[in-house]
């Protein structure tokens, strides 16, 4: 049974910023009453993993590093078998999206209260929400349990994510920002969060991509990553989030590089309703619309614009759109196959928003 969210969830979570915090980890683990601490990792981040283990010292319980995309639940399972032989009572996860949805699925599983360490923008780590995937489907749940107890950001961890991946995951945390804008339970704090998270990843993506070890504009990023992602843990998505899950789920395409391609052909699907509510996208990159600037602003940076490049076919197109339309949700725009199937055609072909 899902635990339901109250304010004091979300202002419980600890969260620091600063160059080399990584490097406080123990202190932190102290801080929450534990002793032993299990790393997660992807494969690919095993070094920092180890890293995080050195800087743990008597406090490391040892390193896991299969956490893999969209948080396949055969992995979790597989962690879950080692746990309580490692003399854990606590997480922490060094990593993106992946290997904190690992940390959370954990939590929700066991309890056990965990430290996040973010090295992308995809801000998971500020929301009540876990997805995982299942036999091909992805589905999410929301619960209080998932929150971690601490997030650390360290600008020096995300200065490592190379230029392509700094551009597609600042443009899944714009997402998230993109689609509070019209949630049905937005508030004005939640859409001032919005603005200043695009506001911040406006700014500060540019000079990430022309100097990724600039710390200060890291920071910014990060800063804004952080109100993104805070705010996809309040409101509830739409069209924009169900169509990457499908295709994440169902595909297994890649979840950043899915949402930069899908996000300005969603916004511009549901500017004929809510333009007005997507005014501040405009004021922030500039331009005559909420998704062309959207797509003009991933593609001066060097954004993947085409579906197609991730591999899936023109003839899949079909099934998600078939998948896409078969639990009904809120949307400003109605969601019909027709439009949905014609918004496909277009984010796979790399043209501009069609709608
Ligand atoms: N539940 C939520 O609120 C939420 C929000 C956003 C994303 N997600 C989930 O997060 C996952 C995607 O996360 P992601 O986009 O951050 O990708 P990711 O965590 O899968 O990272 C992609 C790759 O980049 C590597 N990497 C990460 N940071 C790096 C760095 N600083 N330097 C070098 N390499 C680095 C990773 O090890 C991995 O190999 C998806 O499963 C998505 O569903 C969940
Ligand atoms: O996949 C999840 O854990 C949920 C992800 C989510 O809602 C945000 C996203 O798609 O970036």
């Amino acid at each position: 049974m899902a635990q339901a969210l109250r304010q004091e969830d979300f202002d419980s979570v600890r969260v620091r910023d600063g160059a080399g915090l990584r490097f406080e980890v123990a202190d932190e683990v102290a801080r929450l009453g534990c002793t032993k601490a299990l790393v997660l990792s992807t494969p690919q981040q095993c070094d920092l993993a180890l890293e995080i283990c050195e800087a743990l010292g008597d406090a490391a319980a040892g390193v896991y590093s299969k956490a893999a995309m969209h948080t396949p639940v055969d992995v979790t399972e597989d962690v879950l078998s080692h746990l309580s032989l490692s003399g854990a009572d606590c997480l922490v996860a060094v990593g993106g999206g992946s290997t904190v949805g690992l940390g959370k699925a954990l939590a929700y599983r066991t309890g056990l209260p965990q430290i996040t360490i973010p090295t992308t923008y995809a801000g998971s780590e500020a929301t009540p929400i876990l997805g995982q995937t299942e036999n091909g489907v992805k589905t999410t749940l929301t619960d209080a349990k998932v929150l971690p107890s601490v997030i650390l950001y360290d600008p020096e961890l995300v200065a490592t994510l190379p230029v392509g991946m700094t551009v597609t995951s600042g443009l899944n945390a714009m997402a998230h920002a993109a689609e509070a804008l019209y949630a049905e339970n937005r508030t004005p704090e939640t859409t001032n969060l919005a603005i200043q998270g695009l506001k911040d990843l406006a700014q500060g993506m540019p000079k990430v991509v022309q100097a990724p070890d600039d710390l200060d504009a890291r920071a910014l990023t990060q800063r804004g990553a952080w109100a993104c992602g805070t705010v996809l843990g309040r409101v509830g998505m739409a069209l924009h989030h169900k169509l990457c899950h499908t295709l994440g789920g169902t595909f297994d395409l890649p979840h950043a590089d899915t949402h930069a391609i899908i996000l300005p052909h969603a916004i511009a699907y549901n500017a004929r309703a809510v333009a007005e509510e997507l005014a501040p996208i405009t004021e922030v990159l500039g331009g005559e619309n909420a998704g062309r600037a959207l797509y003009d602003f991933g593609k001066s940076l060097g954004a993947p614009l085409a579906l197609k490049s991730l591999g899936i076919t023109e003839a899949d197109l079909d099934h998600a759109a078939d998948l896409a339309v078969q639990k009904p949700y809120p949307n400003p725009q109605p969601v019909t196959r027709e439009d949905i199937r014609a918004l496909l055609q277009s984010a796979w072909a790399g043209n501009v928003p069609a709608f």
